[in-house]
């Protein structure tokens, strides 16, 4: 068996470059420290570089298929069902059986890659904990290195956390969630390591980071065998599930595991990915465990996807929830499909969390979870989703108590119903109304946002709802439509249109507003004054950035001064 701890492929020199121990062709740009040193070893840095090499110009390929495809939606045309791969759509084949590990996912937290954060999740009673390095977390270096080393911990049993202000200690019980790892998506780069002189795809930097550290104690300890388990995010199309195959192909080779060790869920949360359901799953037949309903990330997709689209504006965002038709179609399409292939349909995350010392505000966010809970186990879901650990036991009693002593839904609903859902359903209208209040929500949330993340902080409690990414990113791009074609907002009453004008005056109270929020001494020191510049940039210019993340992020790429390598 070769172990991913040898040497493989062809001998290489070392030139040592950092202070890292770097393979050839590779440099370490991000901060030294002895714990990351022992992540970023010369030969797990070896396999990362392969999987670079070996796919950075399917990734290329593959951006470059997505800039086509909207290039096509900009001049009107609508997204639908490929006719080429009907063949997959209508075809009788199956995924791979479910692992035994995780044919029960009733309840999965979610939560960044942040020590006590990993400890608190595996500990909640959820089913599954999916350590994100992806909407949740802001991929500084630091947060990165250590969400790797704790991750490592955490496999390993190891794990510990000393909350010195309240003198706790914290560490793993003796039952734990079944561990999923969330990379970043296709588009995001990794500054910190050049590999060939080019940044590394960052999803291939936490995928072969974590695999190579991991897989051999993971499927001894966690997965029965299987494993390591992923949750992979944003795809737009079955070809990029289609180079994933081939990354979990590649890396079961080199670490001498069985083929279909390695099992992804897929979120479908993007517009284009709902209408190859069939053929991502297919793609991956042989690594899957199901898709999920990324309904966040969806909403914002369907804005982006339509930005050359002035008859679909969105209504305010509190609007668009899982009973717009549109929204409602997708879900039970998922469904539908996930069970036809034999894996898992999972639903998605209410925004509600809890909220302390105000006991019937907290019960009411209780209720919403509740009720959005329910309407996923009824409509067939295998489980679902919470952000705070103070939810599960809510989400656990909903899904229980409907679905009985049985694991999962699979075999039971199989949603035939479904198959009629068509690509008007699947695309129609949200309804609602746009309201000034909407506006002055979307840019308050944006920019606070902004400034957590810019500060090292993915995912943060913002009005008592859970703020990420995928939700900030609904905020931009609802306000850069409204702009670009001078919404009008007459939901409140006052019917005025929204123009630059009207954001920048919007920006400055609002902004007078979080000061006032937060307090002057957290506003000073915070980064609210970046973030409301680079938030009002994203919002008013011409072409839509595609991520907020990827402009943002060359705010918090810290390179160290290295001699420079010989490549
Ligand atoms: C669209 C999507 O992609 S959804 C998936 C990505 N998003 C996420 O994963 C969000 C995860 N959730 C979170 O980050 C947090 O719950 C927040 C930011 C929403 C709220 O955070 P806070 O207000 O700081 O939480 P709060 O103070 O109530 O935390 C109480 C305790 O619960 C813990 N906790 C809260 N959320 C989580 C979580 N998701 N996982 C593990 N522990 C958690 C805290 O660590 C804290 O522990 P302690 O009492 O031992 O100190
Ligand atoms: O990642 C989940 C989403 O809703 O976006
Ligand atoms: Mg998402």
């Amino acid at each position: 068996m070769v172990g991913l701890g040898t040497t493989y492929g062809p001998p290489t020199t070392t030139t040592r470059t950092t202070a890292y121990d770097v393979p050839e062709g590779v440099c370490v740009r991000g901060l030294y420290h002895e714990d990351f040193a022992r992540i970023l070893t010369k030969d797990a840095l070896r396999f990362v570089a392969l999987l670079h090499r070996d796919f950075r110009n399917h990734v290329r390929y593959a951006l470059e298929c997505r800039r086509d495809a909207q290039r096509l939606y900009d001049e009107g045309m609508l997204p639908r069902f490929d006719p080429v791969t009907r063949y997959i759509r209508e075809g009788d084949w199956m995924c791979a059986p479910v692992p035994p590990a995780v044919v029960d996912r009733k309840v999965e937290i979610t939560g960044p890659v942040e020590r006590k954060m990993i400890i608190n999740a595996l500990n909640s009673g959820a089913k599954v904990f999916m350590a994100d390095f992806e909407d949740a977390l802001s991929p500084s270096w630091e947060n990165l290195m250590r969400g790797q080393v704790n991750l490592r911990d955490a496999v390993n049993g190891t794990i510990s956390y000393h909350d010195k202000a309240r003198n706790r200690v914290y560490k793993l019980n003796d039952q734990v969630a079944r561990l999923f790892v969330r990379p970043r998506g296709w588009h995001l780069p990794e500054s910190h390591i050049l590999i060939d002189g080019e940044p590394a795809t960052g999803c291939l930097v936490d995928f072969g980071l974590y695999f190579f550290h991991n897989y051999a104690a993971f499927r001894r300890n966690h997965g029965g065998g299987f494993g390591p388990f992923f949750y992979l995010p944003k795809m737009e199309h079955s070809r990029e599930a289609k180079i994933w195959n081939e990354v979990f192909d590649r890396a079961e080779k080199v670490a001498g595991i069985e083929r279909g060790s390695i099992r992804a869920t897929v979120l479908i949360e993007t517009l284009p990915a709902v209408f190859q359901m069939d053929e991502i799953l297919y793609e991956l037949r042989d690594h899957s465990v199901g898709l999920n309903c990324g309904r966040w990330d969806y909403i914002f997709s369907y804005v982006k996807t339509f930005r050359g689209h002035p008859d679909r504006l969105l209504p305010d965002r509190v609007q668009v929830g899982m009973t717009q038709h549109f929204m409602k179609s997708y879900s039970h399409l998922l469904i539908r499909t996930c069970h036809r292939r034999g894996v898992h349909a999972m639903g998605g995350m209410a925004a509600q969390i809890p909220v302390r010392d105000d006991p019937e505000a907290n019960e009411a966010a209780l209720e919403l979870v509740r009720k959005d809970k329910l309407r996923e186990v009824k409509a067939g879901y295998d489980g679902t989703w919470a952000a705070h650990p103070g939810l599960i036991p809510a989400c656990m009693e909903v899904f229980v108590t409907n679905m009985g002593i049985a694991p999962n839904q699979i075999g039971s609903a199989k949603r035939e119903d479904a198959a009629d859902i068509t690509e008007e359903d699947l695309l129609e209208k949200p309804r609602g109304a746009r309201t000034m209040d909407g506006l002055r929500l979307n840019t308050r949330v944006g920019i606070q946002y902004l400034a957590a993340w810019l500060t090292g902080t993915g995912s943060v409690p913002l009005y008592n709802l859970m703020e990420d990414a995928a939700t900030a990113e609904i905020s931009r791009v609802q306000i850069w439509q409204w702009l670009k074609y001078g919404a009008e907002l007459n939901g409140d009453g006052v019917r005025v249109k929204v123009s630059a004008d009207l954001f920048g005056r919007v920006v400055e109270e609002e902004m007078a507003r979080i000061e006032r929020e937060v307090g002057k001494d957290k506003f000073r020191k915070g980064m609210y004054k970046e973030a409301s510049r680079i938030f009002a940039k994203q919002c008013t210019v011409p072409r839509l950035d595609d991520f907020l993340t990827l402009d943002a992020y060359n705010h918090i790429v810290i390179h160290h001064p290295t001699v420079s390598s010989k490549l």
